[in-house]
């Protein structure tokens, strides 16, 4: 199970979400009360083993923008959250891409390398009717998990993936590094 924490902001939890064995840390670019700027980004990305996949999170913003950011940050990977086109993805050839979707798509229709079911509000919280795609493959399951019940919603979807923010949050843009704990744990043994 490929388990993704995102909206890091801190290093105490980063160091957390590796500890625990979490496969991904994603840093937001987009607007969000979890924004971080690149130079933080790099920073909490430097404490990344080798094997753990640093995501740069983006909604509906130029491409330039995204470039500079990614190149600035050192991020692996590029999750698009919005309406981004194929060519934004075609002008990150060498990163490892995930496309957030509100409905199951085709995977790799943009070239994405995964992708992502999502509430309609990203970074919301709040599940919904938690759907497998008909095909296996690599999607992540996200919207609305926690660790009480992440165990419940890879057993009712198998994903090949989970993600999470708000529930490993004590508010929002505040990370728990022991909700972050319990979610890695809880996902990796299910
Ligand atoms: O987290 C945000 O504030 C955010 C803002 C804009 C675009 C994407 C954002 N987050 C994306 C994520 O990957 C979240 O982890 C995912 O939507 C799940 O969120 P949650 O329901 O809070 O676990």
């Amino acid at each position: 199970m490929f388990v993704k924490v995102c909206g890091l902001r801190a290093m105490s939890d980063v160091d957390a979400a590796v500890a625990a064995g979490a496969d991904a840390v994603g840093f937001v670019f987009a607007p969000s009360p979890r924004r971080v700027d690149a130079a933080t980004a790099r920073d909490l990305g430097g404490r990344v083993p080798e094997g753990v996949l640093t995501v740069g999170v983006f909604r509906d913003q130029p491409l330039a923008e995204v470039l500079s950011l990614v190149e600035a940050s050192g991020v692996r990977a590029v999750q698009f959250h919005g309406d981004e086109p194929r060519s934004f993805y075609e002008a990150l050839p060498d990163h490892v891409l995930i496309r957030a979707v509100g409905e199951v798509v085709e995977l790799g229709e943009y070239g994405e390398d995964m992708l992502l079911l999502d509430a309609p509000t990203p970074g919301g919280g709040v599940a919904w009717q938690w759907t497998a795609p008909e095909r296996a493959g690599r999607w992540l399951l996200a919207g609305g998990l926690d660790p009480e019940n992440v165990v419940a919603a890879i057993g009712a979807t198998r994903p090949w993936g989970v993600d999470v923010s708000s529930g490993v949050e004590v508010r929002r843009g505040v990370k728990s590094p022991e909700l972050i704990t319990r979610f890695v744990q809880a996902a990796k043994s299910a």
